[in-house]
């Protein structure tokens, strides 16, 4: 399947990834169209790309000159039917919820002719559900972004069982062409590969703290000061090949049986939500969350993340 130079893009749903999304097509020449049904959240959109693209400016990554430019190619519009008309790719970013995302595809068949790929940024349901009994199931696939999606590199194109090759090989040439970094997802999982691998971790890490094994902070402070240093650099597998892998055997031959296995939400998760402590939002979580804190991280997450990726690049 051909790619234009200039492809032209739909994106469902404004909320906290589609406007990510809408700057990373932007960004790269694409012809954007916006929709959410949210007035206010359609509204809002281009100054948060607008705040997300003057970190990039004070990074030097982008030019000043080019912010405005940027914005003119996201067309912000009122309908379903506006934001379908002559795309040849359409991105859903909308609630994560399974009835709503096969309904808003049901809707887009209608609107789009047949070659027109259409695609969900769902983190964790089936693509090949989502896809079921639509007309033409074979343009349907995954690309799973990560937030904040105009920052961080990869892209997960995953392959339902209806969709056709040469849909998912156009996909993982056009998230290259935007300059992301695609990885090929080739069954559909739950969970694709990195939200799998991030909650095994996560698992682990809850249990540590309900086990009394250590505080949140701790558990944090080891990721950030010891593994999670490298894991920008150098994946699992990698790191796993360096150490040697008779000696990852023995380790995994002490150390597996003695891991959480749990299959269900662990109790101190449970209480925590039931309690309200649902994290950032609520103020707190494992951490607590005071606005002015919560708001110097979220900079400095970016700027950070940024930071480290010109360092990644340029080795
Ligand atoms: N937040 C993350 O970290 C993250 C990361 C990767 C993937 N995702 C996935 O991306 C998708 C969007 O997540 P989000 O965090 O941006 O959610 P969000 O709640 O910030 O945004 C969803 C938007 O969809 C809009 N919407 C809902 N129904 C709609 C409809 N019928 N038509 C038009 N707009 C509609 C809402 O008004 C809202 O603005 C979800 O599937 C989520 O799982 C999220």
């Amino acid at each position: 399947m051909f790619i234009t130079e200039k492809p032209t893009i739909g994106v469902l749903g404004a909320g906290l990834m589609g406007h990510g999304l809408a700057q990373v097509f932007a960004v790269k020449g694409c012809d954007v169209t916006l929709y959410d049904r949210d007035e206010k959240i359609l509204a809002a959109s281009l100054d948060r790309i607008r705040d997300n693209l003057n970190v990039f400016v004070r990074l030097k990554i982008v030019a000043d000159n080019e912010v405005e430019p940027t914005l003119k190619r996201i067309r912000r519009v009122n309908s379903l039917e506006e934001m379908c008309r002559d795309r040849m790719f359409i991105v859903e970013a909308v609630s994560e919820n399974l009835s709503l995302k096969r309904k808003v595809f049901e809707e887009m068949e209608p609107l789009v002719p047949a070659d027109t790929i259409l695609s969900s940024n769902t983190s964790a349901i089936s693509i090949s559900i989502i896809a079921e009994g639509l007309q033409h199931p074979q343009r349907v696939l995954g690309t799973h972004f990560w937030n904040p999606p105009h920052i961080v590199p990869c892209v997960e194109v995953i392959k339902a069982n209806q969709t056709d090759d040469d849909v998912f090989e156009t996909v993982y040439r056009l998230m290259a062409q935007v300059g992301k970094t695609p990885v090929r997802v080739l069954k559909d999982v739950p969970g694709f590969l990195g939200n799998r691998m991030q909650h095994a971790l996560w698992r682990e890490a809850i249990k540590l703290v309900e086990n009394g094994i250590a505080s949140a902070e701790d558990v944090d402070k080891v990721v950030k000061s010891a593994f999670g240093l490298r894991l920008a650099f150098l994946g699992p597998l990698e790191t796993a090949d360096l150490a040697g892998l008779d000696l990852t055997h023995e380790i995994h031959q002490d150390l597996l049986p003695e891991l959480d296995r749990s299959t269900t939400p662990s109790p101190l998760l449970e209480e925590k939500v039931k309690r309200g402590e649902t994290g950032a939002k609520s103020g707190q979580g494992f951490h607590s969350w005071p606005p002015e804190k919560l708001k110097r991280l979220v900079e400095q997450r970016d700027s950070v993340l940024l930071r480290i990726l010109q360092q990644v690049n340029s080795e």
